[in-house]
């Protein structure tokens, strides 16, 4: 990709984070790289389901300030579980998680840890998006916008971004859902642009391996 494919405009520098983590080594890489969020998915059912591969105690000696933990309609009990055992600083409810569930939660949560809502798009109209935004923001800290699926998540498909044009979004949002280098460059249509880019299947070998050439090529592309 040449230069002039930035998709940086002025000094927007969004932070990256890269999902689906699940080697030790590649971790400490990432790291070393300062990848602004390092993210593990506790999902069972997904390819990429960390305690197939590392254990909490492991995760929570990973040494870094923004480890987010992504779940998927996951009890409330089990979600504390895990982000105390594993030290981690962010949830990402990724799942069809309700306004009443995340009030619960965000109630029995450590005050410090930042939740992330996911709005995953498909055929919704504008106007049901824009509601589903608006509702209980008191409570979240983040939004992530991914693209619809059976699976939830990590599907490498990409909505259209135009419709982040047609809405009011009221808090720094994450970008997600299928974001490559190839269309990376694309970003530009977006008015107002994402707090951090979320990358995962389009930045792996396997599911859970990651292209760490292929993110190091990101990261020359985005941090100027
Ligand atoms: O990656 C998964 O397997 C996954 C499973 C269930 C929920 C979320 C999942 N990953 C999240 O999906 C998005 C987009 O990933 P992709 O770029 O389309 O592969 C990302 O936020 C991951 O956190």
């Amino acid at each position: 990709m040449s230069e002039n494919q930035k998709p940086s405009t002025n000094n927007y520098q969004p932070k990256l984070k890269v999902c689906g983590l699940t080697q030790l080594n590649q971790i400490r890489e990432l790291v070393a790289l300062k990848i602004d969020f390092l993210g593990f998915i506790f999902y069972e059912k997904s390819p990429r389901y960390v305690l197939d591969h590392l254990n909490l105690d492991e995760i929570s000696k990973i040494s870094h300030h923004r480890k987010v933990g992504v779940f998927v309609n996951e009890s409330i009990n089990k979600i504390i579980e895990i982000t105390e055992q594993a030290g981690l600083n962010f949830i990402q409810l990724h799942g069809d998680e309700t306004d009443g569930f995340i009030i619960d939660l965000r109630q029995k949560l450590d005050p410090t840890i930042k939740i992330i809502k996911v709005i995953r798009i498909g055929n919704q109209s504008t106007n049901e998006l824009q509601k589903t935004i608006i509702q209980n923001l008191s409570t979240i800290n983040y939004l992530l916008f991914d693209t619809d699926s059976k699976a939830f998540g990590g599907t490498g498909k990409t909505f259209d971004w135009n419709i982040l044009n047609e809405i009011e979004i009221p808090l720094p949002y994450f970008l997600s859902g299928g974001i490559s280098l190839e269309n990376i460059h694309q970003l530009s249509i977006i008015n107002r642009q994402a707090f951090s880019l979320d990358v995962n299947s389009k930045f792996e070998l396997n599911p859970g391996i990651k292209d760490l050439e292929k993110i190091k090529e990101l990261i020359n592309l985005v941090k100027i």
